[in-house]
């Protein structure tokens, strides 16, 4: 068995930008062609190996929480290969916290969707609750919380339920001097228990503290991976460049890099990475049907083909019918034959006085 515990192979993300509600209708009906894609990841490769922390940096806009949610299941992929083994909880500034419940309900709920029964959540509660330290607002709606509250209680909340593969994406810039020592301890001693880390931030001192390796996402795509030093000095380099151009030069670098993304071709690339896979294994058969397979195989398609979109409303159209008939105390074999029926309410509800339910309803039910 290969020795990694998380590895993601030429993972790509989609977005749709869509400009108005009715785009999104249209296009989940293929009727509109025109929806202007962007690229978040293309064709993203590392493995994390079991103990490792794994740093990401990255400008903004990189792909760095992209790939983090990946990874923890909170999106899926467009397309490649992610094998997470083990169970994944996201640290992110507010992340799956649900804004209309209070503190302690969110506690519940992220901690129940973990797999923990409630005498343990009830068991940990005070635990939890002191580690975020939130005071009486543990007992309000998570929506009149500060960024800071937030990340106190997704951070205490994600440590408490004591998963093999933590992620943390930039939870720890927004919290106050002792809140992040805190942090920093918890981080530690998951690391000596030999737990995985990604740690996702911009700042640098804080990645060359806690990460054994560093992976550097550049506008989509993975610039470098290796140890921490090396690969921090080079973004370091890299950043210093970019603030030394003028700003048209690098409104100019960024609109660039931005219509790579616009216009980035996953058909070619996937034909890139068969003629790759086949120099680098030339006896291998089958190469092009096994890179589909891994492109497409593990990915359950958020686009489904028209075919299956209009399948999918008849069924529910089908279903709303049953219910209406249903409802309306007719057989089903009634309504085929008197298809208005259903439609004139008068027929339900004005039940003539010396008439039985059962003489209203159609003859199946007699
Ligand atoms: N739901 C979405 N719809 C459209 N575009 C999106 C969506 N989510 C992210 N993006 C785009 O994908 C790109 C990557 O976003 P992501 O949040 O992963 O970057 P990041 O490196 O984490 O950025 P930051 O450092 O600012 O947090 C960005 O350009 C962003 O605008």
């Amino acid at each position: 068995m290969a020795n990694y515990k998380i590895k993601v192979q030429d993972v790509t993300k989609e977005y749709d930008l869509f400009k108005t509600q009715s785009d999104k209708l249209k296009s989940f009906f293929a009727l509109s062609e025109n929806v202007p894609k962007f690229w978040a990841l293309m064709g993203v490769s590392f493995e994390v190996k079991s103990g490792e922390t794994l740093g990401i940096i990255g400008v903004n806009g990189s792909g760095k929480s992209t790939i983090s949610s990946i990874i923890s299941g909170i999106i899926p992929q467009t397309t490649g290969y992610v094998d997470v083994r083990g169970d994944t909880s996201i640290v992110a500034i507010g992340a799956g916290l649900k804004k209309n419940l209070t503190g302690r309900e969110n506690i519940r709920l992220k901690s129940l969707m973990q797999g923990l029964t409630n005498k343990q959540i009830d068991d940990m509660m005070d635990d939890i609750v002191n580690f975020a330290d939130i005071g009486d607002f543990v007992d309000q709606p998570v929506k009149s919380y500060s960024t800071g509250m937030r990340s106190r209680l997704g951070f205490s909340i994600a440590v408490h339920v004591n998963p093999d593969i933590l992620i943390i994406d930039e939870a720890l810039s927004v919290g106050d001097d002792t809140f992040y020592q805190k942090c920093l301890d918890y981080i530690q001693k998951f690391k000596t228990e030999n737990k995985t880390i990604i740690f996702v931030s911009h700042n640098l001192h804080q990645i060359r503290l806690l990460c054994d390796k560093v992976a550097w996402i550049n506008y989509g795509v993975l610039r470098d991976i290796g140890p921490t030093k090396q690969v921090t000095d080079e973004y370091q380099h890299f950043t210093n460049w970019f603030k030394s151009l003028s700003r048209p030069n690098k409104k100019k670098f960024q609109h660039d890099k931005r219509k790579i993304r616009e216009n980035f071709d996953i058909h070619a690339y996937q034909r890139k990475i068969a003629r790759q896979t086949q120099k680098e294994h030339p006896k291998e058969h089958r190469v092009r049907a096994k890179v589909r397979k891994l492109f497409y195989g593990s990915v359950i398609s958020e686009k489904m083909s028209l075919s299956n979109k209009l399948l999918a409303v008849f069924l529910m159209i089908l279903i709303l019918v049953f219910c209406f008939v249903n409802l309306s105390g007719y057989s089903f074999s009634y309504f085929l034959n008197n298809p208005t029926s259903v439609s004139h309410p008068s027929k339900i509800l004005k039940v003539p006085n010396n008439q039985t339910h059962s003489d209203r309803v159609g003859p199946g039910r007699k």
